[in-house]
């Protein structure tokens, strides 16, 4: 018998049941990585064991695989080409709907995905709400080969714009560095506050070295946050609306809670 999901559980598997609603039978969706993604991954599948045909694009091996376990069929990027929607979660979000994303390494594929996506909604549980992006460290993806210069330069180039911190970090995996699916380095940015998103998301992709940062800016159009107590508000940055609706769920659906992420 599974054990009954966490507050937090089942604030990410609220918001994900609810994004489920947008997406509609032939689409193609990106599917996003990390464990509120791997929510919507899950409720996905039992729609498309119920009947829902849709093409999935993974950001993430982990994802595929996920994706592939519930049924979903999945395809590349360059096969699709271009998506209908992308659903996946974030590290932080602001008022406008701009993101930290790539805490679980997976930016750089979730970025290019979501940037051929006609629609980006986030699912997030209320802790990713913040005023301000930049208490959660910053990703950044760089390429192995003298990754300790190109940290150099992002140590002298935060330096010089409007944050609060300039500690850059080496992302580790146990003893060795991390490395992302496409082979890559994480340098984490602990910044504290990030004054100018914009500015900072254009400037970092000038180091060389530099293959992406975390900073998704104008590419969420709705972000689905979920609640302990099954709430769920929808705010979509196009057209200003906000709503409120309770999911309500059966509790056998807890058969998800035994998988993990
Ligand atoms: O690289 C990972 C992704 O950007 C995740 O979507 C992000 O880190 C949020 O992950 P989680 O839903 O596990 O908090």
């Amino acid at each position: 018998m599974p054990a009954k999901l966490s507050a937090i559980d089942t604030a990410k598997f609220v918001a994900a049941k609810r994004a489920c609603e947008f997406v509609e039978d032939g689409m193609r969706v990106g599917l996003g990585t990390g464990s509120t993604a791997a929510w919507l991954v899950r409720c996905l599948g039992e729609l498309v064991e119920d009947g829902l045909k849709i093409t999935g694009v993974p950001t993430s091996i982990r994802t595929a695989e996920l994706a592939r376990d519930v049924g979903i069929s999945v395809t590349t990027l360059d096969e699709a080409k271009w998506l209908d929607l992308t659903i996946d979660g974030a590290d932080e979000y602001d008022p406008e709907l701009n993101l930290i994303k790539g805490g679980g390494g997976a930016l750089l594929q979730e970025k290019i995905v979501a940037t051929a996506s006609d629609r980006m909604i986030v699912i997030a549980d209320r802790t990713k709400q913040v005023e301000t992006l930049g208490a959660f460290p910053l990703p950044v993806e760089v390429i192995p080969f003298g990754w300790q210069t190109t940290k150099a330069l992002l140590e002298e180039t935060i330096a010089a714009l409007d944050v609060m911190g300039d500690k850059v970090t080496l992302r580790m995996d146990g003893n060795a560095p991390y490395i992302t699916d496409e082979g890559n380095h994480i340098l984490d940015l602990h910044l504290g506050r990030i004054g100018n998103a914009r500015q900072m998301a254009l400037v970092l992709n000038q180091i060389p070295g530099v293959v992406e940062n975390g900073l998704f800016i104008d590419i969420c159009d709705i972000v689905v946050t979920g609640n302990g107590n099954g709430r769920v508000q929808v705010k979509d940055i196009n057209n200003g609306s906000s709503s409120e609706d309770v999911i309500e769920f059966d509790e056998d659906e807890n058969l998800f809670a035994d998988l993990g992420d």
